[in-house]
Protein backbone atom coordinates (compact mmCIF):
# COMPACT_ATOMS: atom_id res chain seq x y z
CA UNK A 1 0.00 0.00 0.00
CA UNK A 2 1.39 3.41 -0.74
CA UNK A 3 1.70 5.81 2.26
CA UNK A 4 3.57 9.19 1.24
CA UNK A 5 4.17 10.91 -2.33
CA UNK A 6 6.95 8.80 -3.27
CA UNK A 7 5.37 5.95 -3.95
CA UNK A 8 2.53 7.25 -5.30
CA UNK A 9 4.52 9.19 -7.80
CA UNK A 10 6.23 5.45 -8.83
CA UNK A 11 2.69 3.14 -8.38
CA UNK A 12 1.09 6.28 -11.30
CA UNK A 13 4.66 5.81 -12.99
CA UNK A 14 4.07 2.01 -13.62
CA UNK A 15 0.69 2.47 -15.48
CA UNK A 16 2.00 4.95 -17.54
CA UNK A 17 4.85 3.67 -18.29
CA UNK A 18 2.86 -0.02 -19.25
CA UNK A 19 0.81 2.28 -21.57
CA UNK A 20 -2.68 1.73 -19.35
CA UNK A 21 -4.45 3.75 -16.90
CA UNK A 22 -3.75 4.49 -13.44
CA UNK A 23 -6.86 3.58 -11.02
CA UNK A 24 -9.46 6.29 -9.86
CA UNK A 25 -6.76 6.15 -6.55
CA UNK A 26 -4.09 8.41 -4.69
CA UNK A 27 -2.45 8.04 -1.30
CA UNK A 28 -5.07 8.48 0.74
CA UNK A 29 -7.54 6.32 -0.61
CA UNK A 30 -7.92 2.95 -2.47
CA UNK A 31 -10.70 2.22 -5.09
CA UNK A 32 -11.27 -1.50 -5.27
CA UNK A 33 -14.29 -4.03 -4.75
CA UNK A 34 -17.30 -3.53 -1.83
CA UNK A 35 -18.36 -6.53 -0.41
CA UNK A 36 -21.86 -5.79 -1.65
CA UNK A 37 -20.88 -5.46 -5.34
CA UNK A 38 -19.23 -2.86 -7.67
CA UNK A 39 -16.15 -0.80 -6.63
CA UNK A 40 -15.93 2.00 -3.70
CA UNK A 41 -13.14 3.87 -2.57
CA UNK A 42 -11.75 3.03 1.15
CA UNK A 43 -9.43 5.05 3.51
CA UNK A 44 -5.64 3.79 3.16
CA UNK A 45 -5.37 5.49 6.50
CA UNK A 46 -7.15 7.85 9.23
CA UNK A 47 -8.22 11.39 7.48
CA UNK A 48 -8.67 14.09 9.38
CA UNK A 49 -12.24 16.63 8.99
CA UNK A 50 -12.11 19.11 6.18
CA UNK A 51 -9.10 17.24 3.90
CA UNK A 52 -9.41 17.18 0.55
CA UNK A 53 -9.25 13.74 -1.02
CA UNK A 54 -9.52 14.11 -4.48
CA UNK A 55 -9.80 17.44 -7.20
CA UNK A 56 -11.47 16.47 -10.80
CA UNK A 57 -10.37 19.15 -13.05
CA UNK A 58 -13.29 19.36 -15.33
CA UNK A 59 -15.92 17.15 -17.07
CA UNK A 60 -15.13 14.90 -19.77
CA UNK A 61 -18.59 15.61 -20.94
CA UNK A 62 -20.72 18.47 -19.84
CA UNK A 63 -24.09 20.29 -20.55
CA UNK A 64 -25.17 23.98 -19.30
CA UNK A 65 -28.74 24.29 -20.22
CA UNK A 66 -29.70 26.37 -22.63
CA UNK A 67 -31.59 29.14 -20.54
CA UNK A 68 -28.07 29.40 -19.27
CA UNK A 69 -25.31 29.21 -22.26
CA UNK A 70 -25.43 33.69 -22.15
CA UNK A 71 -25.10 33.69 -18.05
CA UNK A 72 -22.84 30.59 -17.40
CA UNK A 73 -18.73 30.97 -18.57
CA UNK A 74 -18.10 28.16 -20.83
CA UNK A 75 -14.54 27.51 -18.91
CA UNK A 76 -15.23 28.32 -15.57
CA UNK A 77 -18.98 27.82 -15.15
CA UNK A 78 -19.17 31.08 -13.34
CA UNK A 79 -22.93 32.82 -12.98
CA UNK A 80 -23.15 36.24 -14.78
CA UNK A 81 -26.40 36.70 -12.24
CA UNK A 82 -23.84 36.14 -9.00
CA UNK A 83 -21.73 39.01 -10.41
CA UNK A 84 -24.48 41.42 -11.11
CA UNK A 85 -25.22 40.76 -14.83
CA UNK A 86 -27.64 39.28 -17.04
CA UNK A 87 -25.49 37.58 -19.30
CA UNK A 88 -21.20 37.50 -20.50
CA UNK A 89 -19.97 39.94 -22.98
CA UNK A 90 -17.20 38.04 -23.98
CA UNK A 91 -18.23 35.49 -26.67
CA UNK A 92 -17.36 33.11 -29.55
CA UNK A 93 -20.19 32.39 -31.65
CA UNK A 94 -21.33 31.82 -34.64
CA UNK A 95 -25.48 30.94 -35.90
CA UNK A 96 -26.22 31.32 -32.55
CA UNK A 97 -24.10 28.53 -31.20
CA UNK A 98 -21.27 29.43 -28.83
CA UNK A 99 -19.45 29.70 -26.04
CA UNK A 100 -19.74 32.73 -23.75
CA UNK A 101 -16.67 33.36 -21.28
CA UNK A 102 -16.81 35.95 -18.00
CA UNK A 103 -12.85 36.85 -18.68
CA UNK A 104 -10.45 36.59 -21.55
CA UNK A 105 -8.44 34.30 -19.46
CA UNK A 106 -11.06 31.82 -19.92
CA UNK A 107 -11.72 32.05 -23.44
CA UNK A 108 -8.20 31.59 -24.34
CA UNK A 109 -8.27 28.47 -21.90
CA UNK A 110 -11.13 27.01 -23.30
CA UNK A 111 -9.65 27.55 -27.32
CA UNK A 112 -6.63 25.86 -25.91
CA UNK A 113 -8.16 23.12 -25.01
CA UNK A 114 -10.97 22.92 -28.01
CA UNK A 115 -8.35 23.41 -30.39
CA UNK A 116 -7.99 20.13 -33.05
CA UNK A 117 -4.60 21.92 -34.24
CA UNK A 118 -2.57 24.19 -31.99
CA UNK A 119 -3.08 27.30 -33.18
CA UNK A 120 -5.51 27.18 -35.52
CA UNK A 121 -8.51 28.17 -33.47
CA UNK A 122 -11.70 26.21 -32.78
CA UNK A 123 -13.94 27.32 -36.18
CA UNK A 124 -14.51 23.25 -36.39
CA UNK A 125 -16.23 23.21 -32.89
CA UNK A 126 -18.12 26.53 -34.45
CA UNK A 127 -19.60 24.73 -37.36
CA UNK A 128 -20.61 21.68 -35.61
CA UNK A 129 -22.35 23.94 -33.01
CA UNK A 130 -24.05 26.13 -35.25
CA UNK A 131 -25.45 22.99 -37.43
CA UNK A 132 -26.97 21.53 -34.14
CA UNK A 133 -28.55 25.25 -33.15
CA UNK A 134 -29.79 25.14 -37.42
CA UNK A 135 -31.14 22.02 -36.79
CA UNK A 136 -33.20 22.42 -33.45
CA UNK A 137 -34.46 26.08 -35.90
CA UNK A 138 -35.66 23.37 -38.30
CA UNK A 139 -36.92 21.10 -36.42
CA UNK A 140 -39.19 23.62 -34.44
CA UNK A 141 -40.53 25.14 -38.05
CA UNK A 142 -41.97 21.74 -38.97
CA UNK A 143 -43.37 20.20 -35.97
CA UNK A 144 -45.18 22.13 -32.60
CA UNK A 145 -44.76 21.07 -29.40
CA UNK A 146 -45.69 17.79 -28.43
CA UNK A 147 -45.53 15.89 -24.96
CA UNK A 148 -42.86 13.11 -24.72
CA UNK A 149 -45.10 10.38 -25.66
CA UNK A 150 -46.16 11.60 -28.75
CA UNK A 151 -43.05 13.15 -30.11
CA UNK A 152 -41.59 10.97 -33.00
CA UNK A 153 -38.24 12.64 -34.71
CA UNK A 154 -38.57 9.96 -37.68
CA UNK A 155 -41.44 10.82 -40.61
CA UNK A 156 -43.75 7.56 -40.44
CA UNK A 157 -42.01 5.34 -42.33
CA UNK A 158 -39.25 5.09 -39.69
CA UNK A 159 -41.07 6.24 -36.82
CA UNK A 160 -43.77 2.87 -37.17
CA UNK A 161 -40.40 0.65 -36.83
CA UNK A 162 -40.20 2.06 -33.14
CA UNK A 163 -43.51 2.35 -32.27
CA UNK A 164 -43.51 -0.29 -29.90
CA UNK A 165 -40.73 1.09 -28.04
CA UNK A 166 -43.29 3.98 -27.02
CA UNK A 167 -45.25 2.02 -24.61
CA UNK A 168 -42.60 -0.14 -23.60
CA UNK A 169 -43.00 -1.93 -19.81
CA UNK A 170 -40.30 -2.37 -17.37
CA UNK A 171 -40.81 -6.21 -17.05
CA UNK A 172 -40.13 -6.14 -20.95
CA UNK A 173 -36.82 -5.18 -20.94
CA UNK A 174 -33.91 -7.19 -21.67
CA UNK A 175 -30.31 -6.76 -22.92
CA UNK A 176 -31.21 -8.73 -26.35
CA UNK A 177 -34.63 -5.59 -26.62
CA UNK A 178 -32.55 -3.22 -26.18
CA UNK A 179 -29.71 -4.32 -28.74
CA UNK A 180 -32.43 -4.81 -31.11
CA UNK A 181 -33.76 -1.34 -30.78
CA UNK A 182 -30.39 -0.04 -31.79
CA UNK A 183 -29.70 -2.08 -34.49
CA UNK A 184 -32.80 -1.57 -35.81
CA UNK A 185 -32.35 2.59 -35.72
CA UNK A 186 -28.63 2.35 -37.36
CA UNK A 187 -30.26 0.14 -40.00
CA UNK A 188 -33.15 2.54 -40.72
CA UNK A 189 -30.82 5.73 -40.89
CA UNK A 190 -28.62 3.64 -42.92
CA UNK A 191 -31.69 2.71 -45.71
CA UNK A 192 -30.93 4.33 -48.87
CA UNK A 193 -34.14 6.40 -49.32
CA UNK A 194 -35.52 6.45 -46.12
CA UNK A 195 -36.95 9.91 -45.45
CA UNK A 196 -36.21 11.32 -42.16
CA UNK A 197 -38.54 14.35 -41.36
CA UNK A 198 -39.46 15.89 -37.97
CA UNK A 199 -43.10 15.60 -37.03
CA UNK A 200 -42.54 16.76 -34.11
CA UNK A 201 -40.05 18.64 -31.94
CA UNK A 202 -37.45 16.92 -29.23
CA UNK A 203 -38.72 18.26 -25.53
CA UNK A 204 -35.82 19.92 -23.11
CA UNK A 205 -34.41 16.98 -21.29
CA UNK A 206 -34.10 15.51 -24.49
CA UNK A 207 -32.54 18.74 -26.58
CA UNK A 208 -29.99 19.01 -23.39
CA UNK A 209 -29.09 15.03 -23.50
CA UNK A 210 -28.09 15.33 -26.71
CA UNK A 211 -25.86 18.40 -25.93
CA UNK A 212 -24.23 16.37 -23.23
CA UNK A 213 -23.77 13.64 -26.29
CA UNK A 214 -22.41 16.24 -28.63
CA UNK A 215 -19.88 17.56 -25.75
CA UNK A 216 -18.52 14.25 -25.18
CA UNK A 217 -18.19 13.59 -28.93
CA UNK A 218 -16.28 16.64 -29.52
CA UNK A 219 -14.33 15.93 -26.46
CA UNK A 220 -13.39 12.67 -28.28
CA UNK A 221 -12.88 13.75 -31.46
CA UNK A 222 -10.36 16.11 -29.74
CA UNK A 223 -8.48 13.22 -27.74
CA UNK A 224 -8.20 11.25 -30.59
CA UNK A 225 -6.85 14.37 -32.61
CA UNK A 226 -4.28 15.79 -30.18
CA UNK A 227 -3.88 12.73 -27.60
CA UNK A 228 -1.47 15.43 -25.64
CA UNK A 229 -4.75 17.65 -24.99
CA UNK A 230 -6.52 16.07 -22.68
CA UNK A 231 -4.70 15.20 -19.90
CA UNK A 232 -5.88 12.53 -17.74
CA UNK A 233 -3.03 13.64 -14.54
CA UNK A 234 -2.67 16.96 -13.60
CA UNK A 235 0.04 16.67 -10.72
CA UNK A 236 0.92 13.24 -10.38
CA UNK A 237 1.58 13.48 -6.83
CA UNK A 238 -1.61 15.29 -5.34
CA UNK A 239 -4.86 14.49 -4.99
CA UNK A 240 -5.86 16.57 -8.63
CA UNK A 241 -6.57 14.93 -11.27
CA UNK A 242 -7.92 15.81 -14.72
CA UNK A 243 -10.91 14.83 -16.94
CA UNK A 244 -9.87 11.71 -17.71
CA UNK A 245 -9.80 10.02 -21.00
CA UNK A 246 -12.23 8.33 -23.43
CA UNK A 247 -10.83 4.81 -21.82
CA UNK A 248 -11.43 5.95 -18.25
CA UNK A 249 -15.65 7.36 -19.24
CA UNK A 250 -16.01 3.50 -20.18
CA UNK A 251 -14.85 2.58 -17.19
CA UNK A 252 -17.88 3.76 -15.24
CA UNK A 253 -20.63 1.93 -14.44
CA UNK A 254 -22.98 0.56 -17.31
CA UNK A 255 -26.37 1.29 -16.29
CA UNK A 256 -28.20 1.36 -19.61
CA UNK A 257 -30.70 -1.47 -18.75
CA UNK A 258 -31.49 -0.95 -15.24
CA UNK A 259 -32.22 2.95 -16.33
CA UNK A 260 -34.78 1.67 -19.03
CA UNK A 261 -36.06 -0.25 -16.72
CA UNK A 262 -36.50 1.98 -14.12
CA UNK A 263 -37.71 4.31 -16.82
CA UNK A 264 -39.03 2.44 -20.26
CA UNK A 265 -39.92 5.79 -22.03
CA UNK A 266 -36.01 6.41 -22.17
CA UNK A 267 -35.13 3.64 -24.46
CA UNK A 268 -37.37 5.26 -27.22
CA UNK A 269 -36.22 8.89 -26.11
CA UNK A 270 -32.37 7.60 -26.63
CA UNK A 271 -32.76 6.27 -30.04
CA UNK A 272 -34.75 9.61 -31.05
CA UNK A 273 -32.08 12.06 -29.67
CA UNK A 274 -29.30 9.71 -31.77
CA UNK A 275 -31.85 9.93 -35.06
CA UNK A 276 -31.43 13.73 -34.58
CA UNK A 277 -27.66 13.57 -34.02
CA UNK A 278 -27.52 12.28 -37.60
CA UNK A 279 -29.33 14.66 -39.14
CA UNK A 280 -26.66 16.69 -38.51
CA UNK A 281 -24.44 15.58 -41.43
CA UNK A 282 -25.75 16.88 -44.51
CA UNK A 283 -26.18 19.98 -42.69
CA UNK A 284 -22.21 20.02 -42.52
CA UNK A 285 -22.00 18.56 -45.93
CA UNK A 286 -20.56 21.81 -47.54
CA UNK A 287 -18.68 23.49 -44.70
CA UNK A 288 -14.36 23.78 -45.17
CA UNK A 289 -13.47 22.73 -41.62
CA UNK A 290 -10.12 21.07 -41.01
CA UNK A 291 -8.08 18.90 -41.85
CA UNK A 292 -11.49 16.61 -42.73
CA UNK A 293 -14.19 18.69 -42.68
CA UNK A 294 -16.54 18.92 -39.38
CA UNK A 295 -19.11 16.44 -41.29
CA UNK A 296 -16.76 13.84 -41.70
CA UNK A 297 -15.54 14.17 -38.51
CA UNK A 298 -18.66 13.84 -36.56
CA UNK A 299 -19.48 10.47 -39.50
CA UNK A 300 -16.35 9.13 -38.02
CA UNK A 301 -18.14 8.54 -34.68
CA UNK A 302 -21.81 8.75 -35.66
CA UNK A 303 -22.62 6.56 -38.57
CA UNK A 304 -22.71 3.84 -35.88
CA UNK A 305 -24.45 4.25 -32.29
CA UNK A 306 -21.64 2.71 -30.66
CA UNK A 307 -20.04 5.74 -28.99
CA UNK A 308 -23.22 7.65 -28.44
CA UNK A 309 -24.72 4.71 -26.59
CA UNK A 310 -21.54 4.42 -24.82
CA UNK A 311 -22.34 7.67 -23.38
CA UNK A 312 -25.55 7.43 -22.66
CA UNK A 313 -25.02 4.15 -20.76
CA UNK A 314 -22.98 5.84 -18.14
CA UNK A 315 -24.13 8.98 -18.07
CA UNK A 316 -27.56 7.69 -15.74
CA UNK A 317 -26.20 7.02 -11.99
CA UNK A 318 -22.77 8.49 -12.41
CA UNK A 319 -22.44 12.23 -13.55
CA UNK A 320 -22.76 15.26 -10.84
CA UNK A 321 -24.74 18.50 -11.13
CA UNK A 322 -23.02 21.29 -11.93
CA UNK A 323 -24.62 24.10 -9.51
CA UNK A 324 -24.76 27.95 -8.70
CA UNK A 325 -22.75 29.51 -6.08
CA UNK A 326 -25.10 30.50 -3.86
CA UNK A 327 -24.25 31.10 -0.56
CA UNK A 328 -25.50 27.79 1.55
CA UNK A 329 -28.74 29.77 3.27
CA UNK A 330 -29.91 30.35 -0.20
CA UNK A 331 -31.31 27.77 -2.97
CA UNK A 332 -29.24 26.92 -5.47
CA UNK A 333 -29.76 26.48 -9.00
CA UNK A 334 -28.87 23.68 -10.95
CA UNK A 335 -26.93 25.59 -14.25
CA UNK A 336 -26.33 21.89 -16.03
CA UNK A 337 -24.52 18.41 -15.74
CA UNK A 338 -21.66 16.79 -15.78
CA UNK A 339 -19.20 13.50 -16.16
CA UNK A 340 -16.54 14.02 -13.42
CA UNK A 341 -15.40 10.49 -14.36
CA UNK A 342 -13.18 9.62 -11.11
CA UNK A 343 -15.55 11.49 -8.74
CA UNK A 344 -18.04 8.85 -9.76
CA UNK A 345 -16.43 5.91 -8.04
CA UNK A 346 -17.87 6.99 -4.44
CA UNK A 347 -20.73 5.11 -3.25
CA UNK A 348 -23.64 6.69 -1.43
CA UNK A 349 -24.55 6.25 2.17
CA UNK A 350 -27.32 8.74 3.56
CA UNK A 351 -25.09 9.39 6.79
CA UNK A 352 -22.03 10.47 4.19
CA UNK A 353 -18.62 10.83 5.46
CA UNK A 354 -17.34 12.91 2.38
CA UNK A 355 -19.37 16.03 0.26
CA UNK A 356 -18.13 17.93 -2.34
CA UNK A 357 -17.74 21.95 -3.17
CA UNK A 358 -17.53 23.06 -6.97
CA UNK A 359 -14.56 25.36 -7.74
CA UNK A 360 -14.61 27.28 -10.55
CA UNK A 361 -14.56 23.74 -13.33
CA UNK A 362 -13.23 21.61 -11.10
CA UNK A 363 -15.14 19.70 -8.00
CA UNK A 364 -13.36 19.37 -4.93
CA UNK A 365 -14.35 16.22 -2.53
CA UNK A 366 -13.30 16.16 1.19
CA UNK A 367 -13.93 14.72 4.18
CA UNK A 368 -16.99 15.82 6.56
CA UNK A 369 -15.41 13.84 9.71
CA UNK A 370 -12.70 12.32 10.85
CA UNK A 371 -12.44 8.61 8.48
CA UNK A 372 -10.78 5.42 10.19
CA UNK A 373 -8.15 3.29 8.31
CA UNK A 374 -10.05 0.90 5.63
CA UNK A 375 -13.87 3.13 6.13
CA UNK A 376 -15.38 3.69 2.61
CA UNK A 377 -15.37 7.02 1.51
CA UNK A 378 -19.18 7.58 0.60
CA UNK A 379 -20.83 10.81 -0.61
CA UNK A 380 -24.64 11.12 -0.28
CA UNK A 381 -26.38 11.21 -4.00
CA UNK A 382 -29.88 12.81 -2.79
CA UNK A 383 -30.93 15.28 -0.26
CA UNK A 384 -32.42 14.34 3.28
CA UNK A 385 -36.23 13.18 3.75
CA UNK A 386 -37.99 10.82 5.30
CA UNK A 387 -36.27 6.84 4.83
CA UNK A 388 -38.91 5.57 2.39
CA UNK A 389 -38.70 8.66 0.32
CA UNK A 390 -34.93 8.73 -0.03
CA UNK A 391 -35.17 4.47 -0.76
CA UNK A 392 -37.45 5.64 -3.67
CA UNK A 393 -35.38 8.22 -4.73
CA UNK A 394 -32.38 6.00 -4.86
CA UNK A 395 -34.09 3.19 -6.42
CA UNK A 396 -35.87 5.34 -8.94
CA UNK A 397 -32.60 7.39 -10.50
CA UNK A 398 -29.51 5.11 -8.91
CA UNK A 399 -30.56 1.90 -9.32
CA UNK A 400 -30.39 0.16 -5.37
CA UNK A 401 -31.73 -0.60 -2.45
CA UNK A 402 -30.05 1.58 0.00
CA UNK A 403 -29.52 0.01 3.17
CA UNK A 404 -27.06 1.63 4.60
CA UNK A 405 -26.58 1.89 8.57
CA UNK A 406 -29.64 5.42 8.89
CA UNK A 407 -32.03 3.25 6.41
CA UNK A 408 -31.99 0.33 8.36
CA UNK A 409 -31.97 2.29 11.89
CA UNK A 410 -35.02 4.95 10.33
CA UNK A 411 -37.15 2.24 9.07
CA UNK A 412 -36.77 0.57 12.71
CA UNK A 413 -37.45 3.59 13.97
CA UNK A 414 -40.75 3.55 11.56
CA UNK A 415 -42.09 -0.20 12.00
C1 LIG B 1 -21.63 6.62 -9.02
S1 LIG B 1 -21.64 4.91 -9.03
C2 LIG B 1 -20.56 4.49 -7.71
C3 LIG B 1 -19.47 3.54 -8.13
C4 LIG B 1 -19.93 2.16 -8.50
N1 LIG B 1 -20.13 1.33 -7.30
C5 LIG B 1 -18.97 1.49 -9.46
O1 LIG B 1 -18.52 0.37 -9.22
O2 LIG B 1 -18.70 2.10 -10.50
C6 LIG B 1 -23.26 4.62 -8.42
C7 LIG B 1 -23.67 3.16 -8.41
O3 LIG B 1 -22.99 2.45 -7.37
C8 LIG B 1 -23.88 1.57 -6.71
N2 LIG B 1 -24.05 2.04 -5.33
C9 LIG B 1 -23.72 3.26 -4.83
N3 LIG B 1 -23.98 3.33 -3.52
C10 LIG B 1 -24.52 2.15 -3.17
C11 LIG B 1 -25.03 1.61 -1.94
N4 LIG B 1 -25.04 2.33 -0.81
N5 LIG B 1 -25.52 0.35 -1.95
C12 LIG B 1 -25.51 -0.40 -3.08
N6 LIG B 1 -25.04 0.05 -4.27
C13 LIG B 1 -24.56 1.31 -4.31
C14 LIG B 1 -25.19 1.62 -7.46
O4 LIG B 1 -25.16 0.59 -8.43
C15 LIG B 1 -25.14 2.99 -8.12
O5 LIG B 1 -25.92 3.03 -9.29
Amino acid sequence: MATGTGEEDASISKYIAAGSQPPPSNHLYETRATPYGGRGAFARGPIAKNTDILSCAGPYASVIFRPFKKEVCAWCFAYAFESGKSKWSIKLSVDNAGAWFCSEHCEELWIKEHELVQGEGVQWWLEINGAFERLIAQMSQSGTKGTRKSSRVVGESTSTRFAHLEDLKSKEVTQELVDKAWSIAEKTLSDKGTAIQFTQPLNNLELDTARYLLDGLLHKILEDARPDATRALSTLSSIAIGAGRWADYLELQDNEVPHICSKPYVLASHVRIYCFLRQLFPLLAGSKGMPSGPSDLLRRYLTSSTTVRALLQRDPGNVFGIWDMAPEAEESEMLGWGAYVFGSYFNHDCDPNITKRREGRAVVFYTIRDVCADEELCISYVDDAPVGERIAHLERDWFFSCRCAKCIQDLANVS
